[in-house]
């Protein structure tokens, strides 16, 4: 309730699994302690307070049957009343599934959970939440339970969004280590749900083997292009590879498809420290993805848990999510090292596959489609199982480490704004008092930066400095500020704040304008600059003129920017500052520009300094929106972008690669 947007979560009560007789099949890693350690998790950290927890329900047949076959929930429905060993041999015509007595009961509990949250988040009870929920669901097939699951938890929510609400279109993106082959097959052929799901593969040797979870697997008939499959060739994948995927693929993808309501299969075995994915991305990386999600279908987000066997990365993945959903900052994400290259060849793979599909893909630089190292293992017979078998059992991993994920504390006060007295403070932002003390800043003002400015504008950069001052204390976690001269101001803070020690600032300028060139080389302050003017070969590591042929009003091209470049770029600039200036005339629609301020604040722990010119007035209300965590509107199904403009953020990739390997989306020629 004290929280702009509430994330309910449920828990479900937890079988006891047949540890009874120790000689029933009871899976080691799929246990009750996963519900009990994220739960206690979340009491401990004051997240469950920030929450209101729904009730949870039982499924009943029809929306079980929406993805599954009569048949199989006949079946299913028999396990209640096995003895043990009818339960194992039940159990033998399934992969890699343990059925309990009570597991019926779970399954339905998990589904009808799933089903309440999209019920309060389509409803608008709730902005958005996540659904703690066992077994899992998302390899669980029409007529086969399978890899821990038996109902399909998030296919089943999502026709039944559909059916219920007539939702158009449903983006799933899986997490989990996992292939989630249930939910594939479930939509291979249906246009209106995009499943992206990335999964440990290693060539078909990972479990479950399968070659419909590569690359070139994209959907079939009408659905060709609505199933994106990201395989993780390599195990000991970082943070640096998992964002690198979401800004050259899903996120591009997902924006031009413009969902209505995004579902997470939010497996957390993809985390450190977990034995089935061994992978070494860290649980504050679960923050980011989790927020770069959010400002997709309006916010309209439902994360229901899948994997995750590791007690500890589990929890504070858990956790980081959750506090996401709240709004809570995110945590800055260090040593991004960029992306290794079987990555790249993943990247490089997946965009080639579906450059037909997405016009957000059309004018990627001629992807090669050179042949990846794939050993393929030819359609699985036994024998290549047997092998598959022991290439799993003679990997041993070591016991992994690795930091408790940052405080994320929310400041008191979320936005705080400076505007001429006669603009009205948007409802929840603080004004800076005039009376504020104008002191410390006057004097080096009036000496090192406006000479022979009026008074108001010495006034107004002393307000604004305030508000740099308090964003550093952590008092404020953002700002805006509505002045006379833009351009000024923003060459006056950058100076200012590349004047301390550890600040590292990102620029982000929209319109044209001139950066002052002192401003670039200070190596301190990143400056993306979006404009319709050609000031290409003015580029260097520290400043990106991205021209669109059309300027800003160009949403494809301007989006196009966003993920490829400027999401990249900001990572790992990693600022402690972000100053996004909205020049005069820019032409840039509303929604981009509440898009661009809303990813933004993935940085710099929301610490953005927004900077408006007074005649651009009609945007405080909008740009005021964001900054206090409402999420940005929908920018509508994309169109391709120019290709010259497609050609030139290309041209700046590539140029900037070098320096910045976040940007990399192909592996290198050479060996
Ligand atoms: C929900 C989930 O995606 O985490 N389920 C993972 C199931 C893993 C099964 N492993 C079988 C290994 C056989 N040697
Ligand atoms: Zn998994």
């Amino acid at each position: 309730q004290r929280q702009t947007s509430d994330a309910p979560f449920f828990m479900i009560p937890t079988a006891p699994e047949g540890g009874a007789n120790n000689n029933s099949p009871a899976c080691k890693i799929e246990v009750p302690e996963r519900l009990t350690v994220s739960h206690g998790a979340l009491v401990r950290n004051g997240l469950t307070d920030r929450c209101i927890c729904l009730p949870v329900r039982e499924a009943v047949d029809a929306e079980i049957l929406l993805v599954h076959s009569e048949e199989y929930l006949e079946a299913v429905k028999q396990t209640p009343h096995m003895t043990l060993e009818d339960l194992k041999e039940f159990t033998l015509q399934y992969g890699d599934v343990y059925f309990h007595p009570n597991i019926y009961h779970c399954a339905k509990l998990a589904v009808g959970s799933a089903l309440q949250l999209v019920d309060s988040v389509l409803m608008g009870k709730v902005k958005n939440g996540m659904a703690l929920v066992r077994p899992p669901g998302h390899h669980s097939m029409r007529s086969a339970a399978n890899g821990f699951c038996v109902f399909n938890n998030v296919a089943i929510a999502a026709q039944y969004a559909k059916q219920k609400y007539g939702v158009k279109r449903i983006l799933i993106v899986d997490w989990d280590i996992h292939h989630g082959q249930g939910v594939q097959y479930c939509f291979e052929d249906d246009p209106s749900v995009l499943y992206f799901s990335w999964h440990r593969y290693e060539h078909q040797k990972f479990w479950p083997n399968l070659k419909d979870s590569d690359y070139d697997i994209v959907g079939k008939g009408e659905g060709a292009g609505f199933n994106i499959n990201v395989p993780w060739n390599k195990v000991g994948m970082e943070n640096s590879d998992y964002l690198s995927v979401f800004c050259h693929v899903l996120l591009p993808i997902a924006y031009e498809f413009c969902p209505d309501l995004v579902l997470v299969c939010a497996g957390f075995d993809s985390a450190i420290g977990d034995l089935e994915g061994e992978m070494c991305a860290t649980p504050d990386i679960f923050a980011h993805l989790t927020y770069l999600l959010m400002n997709l279908a309006e916010g309209k987000l439902c994360a229901v848990l899948e994997g995750g066997y590791n007690l500890t990365s589990l929890a504070q993945s858990v956790c980081q999510t959750v506090q996401t959903l709240l709004g809570d900052p995110l945590p800055p994400l260090t040593n991004l090292t960029g992306p290794c290259r079987s990555t790249l060849e993943s990247l490089q793979c997946v965009r080639a596959a579906h450059r037909q599909h997405w016009s957000c893909l059309r004018h990627a630089v001629d992807l090669p489609t050179f042949e990846i190292s794939t050993i393929r293992i030819k359609s699985s017979g036994e024998e290549n199982k047997d092998e598959a078998e022991v290439w799993e059992e003679q990997k041993s991993p070591e016991e992994k480490i690795w930091p408790e994920p940052p405080k994320r504390v929310s400041p008191r006060v979320c936005s705080a704004v400076v505007l001429p007295d006669g603009v009205v403070c948007p409802d929840a932002c603080e004004r800076l008092s005039s009376s504020e003390d104008l002191g410390p800043h006057l004097l080096t003002l009036k000496k090192d930066f406006l000479k022979d400015a009026d008074d108001s504008a010495v006034t107004a950069l002393s307000r604004v400095f305030s508000l740099i001052d308090k964003m550093k204390n952590n008092e404020i976690r953002n700002g805006l500020a509505l002045v006379g001269d833009a351009a000024m101001t923003m060459t006056c803070v950058v100076q200012h704040v590349a004047a301390e020690v550890d600040s590292r600032v990102f620029l982000v300028c929209v319109g044209n304008g001139n950066i002052p060139g002192h401003i670039i080389e200070d190596g301190k302050t990143l400056v993306v600059q979006i404009s319709g003017e050609d000031t290409e070969e003015q580029g260097s590591k520290y400043y990106v003129p991205v021209c669109l042929k059309k300027g800003c009003t160009d949403t494809s091209g301007f989006a196009q920017a966003m993920f490829s470049l400027l999401l990249p770029l900001g990572y790992q600039h990693n600022p402690s500052l972000v100053l996004l200036v909205r020049m005069p005339g820019s032409g840039v629609c509303d929604i981009m520009w509440q898009q661009l301020t809303a990813l933004l604040q993935s940085f710099a722990q929301g610490h953005t300094l927004v900077l408006l010119q007074e005649d651009d007035k009609a945007c405080v209300g909008p740009t005021a929106s964001i900054l206090l965590g409402n999420p940005a509107p929908p920018l509508g199904q994309l169109p391709a972008s120019l290709k010259e403009d497609a050609e030139a953020v290309e041209r700046l990739r590539s140029r900037l690669q070098a320096d910045w390997n976040l940007l990399l989306a192909t592996a290198p020629e050479n060996g």
